[in-house]
């Protein structure tokens, strides 16, 4: 069997106010796209941070492509594209200038680089305009580009769809969809749109108050209940779990 992509085991992070994450224990395998779920404040960008080395777990492990991401930071990374929340990016210089800047992460790109990934994500058309006429789906997906430079194999985004609106929602788990199907991308993503993501993602796990409640191929899970949907499931599975803390 190849090895998974994203290998999280019993991974635990604790803020000095108690709240944080709880022995996550997760795999996502090649070609998957997982969603991550869950209530505000549930745990997900704490993972997602723990993951991409922004923060340190407390206890258990997170390894990339089989690196562990804190002995092995590099290698965990090499192949793996970040956005964490909201994409930061001048808004003074084009599309395309924003991400000549942050090409220089990558010295042995081809000039071509550039121009590939804006066509990827659908921003080859206005990539001479400045980034403050951009629409927040158009940042987004710009975001999106940046992560996108390195040719990752890995993607893992916080809130893509993070403030848009129904089309831009669309769009964005279209060219994900394609990205996924055409590029053979592996995604580990959180939203809170779960409407849009079970039009996308393959796994799915369900995190609430820090610990992962729900955990599977979207396929089984969903199958499982009355409604048949990924709202239900996590709303009857939220229910569940805050019945049980009550009577615990
Ligand atoms: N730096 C921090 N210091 C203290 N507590 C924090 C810190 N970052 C997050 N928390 C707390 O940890 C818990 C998990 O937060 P996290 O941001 O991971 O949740 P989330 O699922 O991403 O939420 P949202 O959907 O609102 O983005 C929350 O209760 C939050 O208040």
């Amino acid at each position: 069997m190849q090895e998974p992509i994203v290998e999280l085991n019993g991974l635990t992070k604790k803020y000095s106010n108690k709240r944080g994450v709880e022995q996550i224990t997760l795999q996502v395998e090649r070609g998957e796209v997982y969603g991550f779920f869950g209530p505000n404040g549930a745990g997900k960008t704490t993972v997602m941070k723990i993951i991409t080395g922004l923060c340190r777990a407390d206890q258990g492990s997170a390894r990339l492509f089989g690196y562990d991401i804190t002995t092995h930071y590099t290698q965990a990374m090499q192949k793996t594209g970040v956005l964490i929340e909201t994409a930061e990016a001048f808004e003074y210089m084009s599309g395309y200038k924003n991400l000549q800047l942050a090409s220089r992460l990558y010295p042995e790109l081809g000039k071509s680089r550039i121009d590939e990934v804006l066509e990827l994500v659908g921003l080859a058309k206005y990539k001479h305009e400045k980034v403050a006429g951009y629409s927040l789906g158009m940042k987004q997906r710009l975001g999106i580009a940046a992560a996108l430079l390195s040719g990752p194999e890995l993607l893992i985004l916080d809130e893509p769809t993070n403030g848009l609106d129904i089309e831009g929602m669309v769009e964005m788990r279209k060219m994900m969809a394609l990205l996924a199907s055409e590029q053979g991308m592996t995604f580990f993503l959180s939203s809170h749109m779960i409407q849009e993501m079970e039009l996308l993602c393959t796994r799915i796990g369900i995190v609430y108050e820090g610990r992962l409640i729900q955990e599977g191929l979207l396929s089984d899970l969903v199958n499982g209940q009355a409604q048949g949907s990924l709202e239900q499931l996590f709303i009857n599975s939220i229910q569940e779990e805050r019945g049980r803390k009550a009577y615990a």
